[in-house]
């Protein structure tokens, strides 16, 4: 943060105003006077503010408020109008220093831009230094690969030497007998040749010398590489072996030679150790190294101290080398007294030479012991000066050694100056950059800086504006004071509306609590009562229903209309599951006479006379087929049929189950009841008679030949009969049962599968009730006919082949001419085609003369069925609307019967019909 910040001037101890602090685009609708130094005046109302910043018109506000002066209002007008375009202009002026900021901000950015740039630039320079290290590195490297060509053929140069020594030993050994005969001459030759294995001595140790340097500033560069350095080091440790090796192989070969040299190699030797010491350092320092070469270039740093670390080193190798100079002039000196001591013992043995020459002179004719003694002092003489000889060449070979130490200190000397003034160049640069980026960040802070105080001056300017314009608005404050001073009697008066009209609306929520509570109240009362009219409504109109159903029942009795009833059975298990066995009928709540199917998404509605659904019993069907049942008792004709697709409950509402009897069994039950409760006064017989109708054959089912095929004739009278039908006599209902159990058994006889045949024929109950009254000798025949029928089914559908096929097409043949009969009787027309099937030809006094019919329509409830339960239905409604006219009672007078028997008995004609109402108790013809 610049020193030069707004919160830089408040930290050092000088608190900056809360004004001096606001922000350029403060609104000065917002300012508060007392802030801004003024003397405290009350402020104005949000509403007034609210005007002001509009620009709301003065005038318009007076003219509502009061009917000021005109010239006040024009000079308020101006006022406001001069107060808009100040604050217009103090706008204006806000967006232009909006302007300028974002100016700077942009060249903000620009600085920033150019500081990401340099900042990017010095960042190049620093690869590229990385790079110049790594050139370098490379050089080095290089420079280490010439220096080990040089030792390799140092060491070919070794091999050399070693030959030679070879063949020297081998010529000191061999030919010391030749050596005797010319022993000045060999012993220069080894003079010589020691002097150069000396000299090649001193050039290996040179090498070695400067592979320590090498190692050295190899070990000290953190640019060489961590596998390299190894090698070098073992390499050098392998040739340094070499050397000690050619050291001692040295040594042996001097053995034979002065002391001087011996103590020559000692200390060579010793230079070996250390050298050896130095290079466990460097193999000890090398971890070290490795680990300094894997850090990142930020120990450029590291490298300028290890290089002065390096530096300090070569200090401490050129005090060494002169440490070692100085040792060398010391043997050099001694080598000299030595020499002096050798050319002394020289003369004097040349002295003594003399001598003995002059001694062998006067021993020469003494015996030969004197001559080997003379030779003796002869070779001693000479090695001497061998040794002598020797001396002075190691000495001439110790200064080379000084001279090319001297060198190679020089080298890597202009060397470390070389890298060292590379290391100031590149310092140099960063110095540069340094202040380069100083620059940019002092410019930057400048502009910055420059940036605040423009901000700072245009705050104060606006501030100022501010204040000018809060003077203004203090002004129109006052005078709108003065106004409202004016208008306070109204307002007054406005108040006291306000108070009332406040006090009211406070008690609003009470007003309309209550009159919420009074009007539910009213509400559910409305509703108990609508409840309690819709109750008694219900109950009228469920009395209606009752009073419409009987004068129905009134009125199908008097035109004679066929009933029609519908029973719906409950699903079984036949009926499946899945989406074809839901159920697709439906009731209506309130009118039990009616039932909806849902077909294909529409729903078709039929009304029938009474309705059973799946929950009824067989108790509550046969209650409402009681009346007409009963009725048969007082001489009427009654037929009760059940019509209906397979497997609707045809069988199951006529015959029943065991268990729970149809309305066969219950009817003739009620009979007996009745007979007996009449027994007083009438004498009642019943007869029964079991027909089927199959394939149209008429069959006696209580006949001893049930396959026998019966016909339908017709009396005088017109009435039907079925001449030789076998007619049983009931009393009770063991009677009843027995008489149903044979005409099953027959039924089951006639045909291999009952079952199937069952379903396949239509069976006809015929009940003759036969009675005399006992006191006035009337008769009444009344005859109930209960039919099951054989079940409509469409081909089609069912796929009937062969037998089934012939069984379906007269099923569909009898109930077709049954439609056909109905259709006929309904459009009431001249010829009614009874004829048509055996069915509607026996059924003829049911359907057209003067009986009570009633047809029970059965239908299964699923979805799968729906398509037949229509067509049933359908048909139902056709036959509801047959009118048969009224029906009349068969009776007759005493009298009538009695000329009735004679006629018979004159015309000797058997009487054992249907029709004809003959005694039940006759036993049928072929029986
Ligand atoms: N109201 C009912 N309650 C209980 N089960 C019933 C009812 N109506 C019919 N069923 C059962 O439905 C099945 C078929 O009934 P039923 O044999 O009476 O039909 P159907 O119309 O006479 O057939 P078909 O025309 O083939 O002779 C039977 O198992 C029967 O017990």
């Amino acid at each position: 943060m610049s020193h030069n910040s707004p919160w830089a001037k408040q930290a050092s101890g000088t608190p900056l105003r809360r004004k001096d602090m606001s922000p350029v685009f403060k609104t000065p609708m917002t300012f508060s006077p007392r802030l801004a130094g003024e003397q405290a005046k009350p402020s104005p109302s949000k509403f007034e503010l609210w005007k002001e910043e509009l620009g709301l018109d003065e005038d318009e506000e007076e003219e509502e408020a009061s009917s000021g002066s005109e010239e006040e209002s024009d000079k308020e007008n101006d006022e406001g109008n001069c107060s808009i375009v100040e604050y217009q202009s103090l706008k204006k002026e806000l967006e232009e220093r909006n302007q300028q900021r974002d100016e700077l901000l942009f060249r903000i950015k620009t600085l920033s831009d150019k500081n990401k740039q340099y900042r990017t630039r010095l960042q190049k320079e620093e690869t590229n230094k990385k790079q110049q290290i790594k050139i370098m590195r490379k050089t080095h490297e290089s420079h280490l690969q010439d220096k080990m060509l040089l030792i390799s053929n140092l060491e070919d140069v070794i091999q050399e030497q070693e030959a030679k020594i070879m063949q020297l030993e081998a010529e000191l050994i061999g030919d010391t007998s030749q050596e005797s005969r010319r022993p000045i001459s060999s012993t220069v030759k080894l003079i010589e040749q020691l002097k150069q294995h000396q000299q090649e001595k001193a050039d290996f140790m040179g090498q070695l010398l400067n592979a320590q340097n090498e190692l050295a500033n190899f070990k000290d560069s953190p640019t060489a590489s961590g596998d390299t350095l190894k090698s070098i080091v073992s390499r050098l440790e392998a040739e340094n072996k070499e050397l000690q090796e050619e050291v001692v192989r040295l040594g042996s070969m001097q053995n034979t030679g002065t002391t001087d040299t011996e103590k020559q190699l000692q200390k060579l030797e010793i230079e070996t150790d250390q050298l050896q010491q130095e290079l466990r350092e460097a193999r000890n320092i090398k971890p070290q190294v490795i680990r300094e070469i894997q850090t990142d270039t930020a120990q450029i740093k590291r490298l300028e101290t290890k290089i002065d670390d390096q530096q300090k080193e070569i200090f401490r190798l050129e005090s060494e080398l002169k440490s070692r100079c100085t040792e060398l002039k010391q043997a050099e000196t001694r080598h000299y007294g030595k020499l002096q001591g050798v050319s002394e013992e020289k003369s004097k043995i040349e002295r003594e030479l003399r001598q003995l020459r002059v001694e062998l002179t006067t021993l020469q004719a003494k015996p030969p012991e004197v001559v080997t003694k003379i030779e003796r002092v002869e070779v001693e003489s000479k090695k001497d000066r061998i040794s002598l000889e020797k001396s002075i060449q190691d000495n001439t070979k110790l200064q080379g050694e000084l001279s090319e130490l001297q060198q190679l200190y020089k080298n890597s000397q202009a060397k470390l100056v070389h890298e060292q003034g590379e290391v100031k160049k590149l310092n140099t640069k960063l110095d540069d950059y340094g202040k380069e980026m100083q620059l940019v960040q002092q410019e930057m802070e400048a502009e910055i800086n420059r940036c605040q105080q423009e901000k700072q001056e245009a705050v104060l300017r606006a501030q100022r504006q501010a204040d000018q314009k809060m003077e203004t608005l203090n002004a129109n404050f006052t005078k709108m004071k003065v106004k409202l001073s004016l208008m306070t009697p109204t307002m007054k008066d406005l108040m006291k509306d306000y108070t009332q009209l406040k006090k009211q609306c406070e008690n609003m929520p009470n007003v309309i609590k209550t009159a919420v509570k009074q009007t539910t109240k009213e509400i559910s009362k409305s509703i108990s009562d609508i409840s309690e009219h819709n109750q008694e409504l219900v109950k009228k109109y469920k009395k209606e229903m009752a009073l419409r159903k009987k004068y129905h029942n009134e009125l199908v009795e008097l035109k004679g209309n066929i009933r029609v009833f519908c029973r719906v059975r409950p699903q079984i298990k036949e009926d499946g599951s899945g989406p074809p066995a839901t159920k697709a009928i439906g009731y209506d709540q309130d009118d039990d006479c009616v039932l909806y199917v849902a077909n294909k998404g529409r729903t078709q509605t039929f009304e029938v006379d009474s309705l059973f659904t799946e929950k009824s019993t067989q108790v509550q069907v046969f209650n409402e087929v009681q009346p007409l049942v009963v009725s048969c008792l007082d001489g009427y004709n009654v037929c009760i049929f059940a019509y209906g697709q397979t497997g609707s409950g045809k069988t199951y509402t006529m015959e029943g189950v065991y268990g729970d009897a149809g309305i066969n069994q219950r009817a003739l039950t009620e009979l007996f009841t009745i007979i007996e409760e009449r027994g007083v006064e009438w004498q009642y017989t019943i007869s029964v008679s079991v027909m089927e109708i199959y394939n149209e054959m008429l069959r006696d089912l209580l006949s001893s030949d049930p396959s026998y095929k019966m016909e339908i004739k017709r009396n005088q009278d017109g009435s039907l009969y079925v001449p030789g039908l076998t007619t049983v006599p009931v009393s009770c209902l063991d009677d009843v049962n027995e008489t149903f159990a044979l005409g099953k058994t027959n039924r089951a006889t006639a045909t291999t599968n009952m079952n199937e045949h069952s379903s396949r024929s239509h069976c006809l109950l015929c009940v003759t009730v036969t009675g005399v009254s006992k006191t006035t000798g009337k008769k009444s025949i009344g005859k109930l006919n209960l039919i099951d029928l054989a079940g409509s089914e469409r081909i089609s559908k069912s796929g009937a082949e062969g037998s089934r096929l012939k069984e379906a097409q007269s099923i569909n043949k009898s109930l077709s001419s049954l439609g056909d009969v109905i259709h006929a009787l309904r459009n009431k027309q001249g010829h009614i085609p009874y004829r048509n099937s055996k069915l509607t030809y026996l059924l003829q006094d049911s359907l057209g003369g003067d009986s009570k019919t009633l047809m029970i329509v059965q239908v299964a409830p699923v979805e799968k069925n729906v398509g037949e339960t229509i067509c049933s239905l359908n048909f139902g409604q056709r036959v509801r609307a047959v009118e048969l006219g009224q029906a009349s009672k068969k009776t007759e007078s005493a009298e009538v019967t009695e000329l009735k028997e004679r006629l018979a008995l004159y015309e000797d004609s058997p009487v054992s019909t249907l029709g004809k109402g003959s005694t039940p108790s006759k036993v049928a013809r072929r029986k």
